[in-house]
């Protein structure tokens, strides 16, 4: 769908520059999804694997982001063994409700309850960022807490149009349930993409 440089915005790489690759198809339905855009698939051109790691490779960021849409919609490994193998770090942003393809330096996971994320993905999670919209997520994001290896790092998100009421929340929550991490949309907070 587009690609584009900058900070990466959100969760625990937040801050580091990186090259985003946003692959168009997403059929999860989030309501509050910040790209709808992305969704339909067919109104986004096709892009050769090619051209895609060509243009990574002019930038001098170690890292890529592939997100979406929905990324795990396709088959990721050819794409992101050509990233690595070019010296870029393959970072995933997934909703984990398809199989796992690609190879990755960082795998998050931010599940929805719109379509419910694979187990096997959860387990090989790098982080989990979980999108807090009502007091009830945060149940919610125990649940999926659960279900995470024991390295994986946990996040809680506010939902950006319900950030005012849900950050006081979630600084609590995070204060009282130390294992747990705040995650700002940081890109958001600086106007950048
Ligand atoms: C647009 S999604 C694309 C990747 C994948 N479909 C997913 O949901 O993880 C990228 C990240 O933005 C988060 N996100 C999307 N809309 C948001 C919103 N309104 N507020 C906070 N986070 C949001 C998602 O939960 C996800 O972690
Ligand atoms: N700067 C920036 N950081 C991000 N982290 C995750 C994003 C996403 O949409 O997947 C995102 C994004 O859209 N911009
Ligand atoms: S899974 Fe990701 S891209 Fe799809 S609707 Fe939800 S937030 Fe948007
Ligand atoms: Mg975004």
């Amino acid at each position: 769908m587009e690609a584009f440089y900058t900070i990466q915005g959100e969760g625990h790489n937040t801050g580091r520059a990186a090259y985003f690759i946003r692959l168009g198809g997403c059929d999860v339905g989030c309501h509050w999804c910040d790209v709808k855009e992305s969704w339909d698939a067919t109104s986004h051109p096709l892009t050769s694997v090619e051209t895609i790691v060509a243009q990574a490779k002019e930038y001098p960021g170690q890292a890529v982001v592939i997100t979406g849409g929905e990324p795990l919609i396709y088959n990721l490994d050819v794409l992101t063994q050509e990233l690595q193998a070019a010296g870029i770090r393959t970072f995933l942003e997934t909703s984990g409700a398809y199989p796992l393809s690609g190879s990755w330096d960082w795998i998050c996971v931010s599940p929805k309850k719109f379509k419910k994320p694979q187990p096997d993905v959860l387990q090989k999670a790098s982080e989990l960022k979980v999108v807090v919209f009502h007091k009830s997520d945060f149940g919610w994001a125990e649940e999926h807490a659960d279900q995470v290896a024991p390295h994986t790092k946990l996040y809680l998100q506010p939902e950006w149009s319900k950030a005012e009421q849900m950050m006081p929340l979630i600084v609590e929550y995070v204060k009282n349930n130390p294992k747990w991490q705040v995650s700002l949309q940081t890109h958001k907070y600086l106007n950048i993409p």
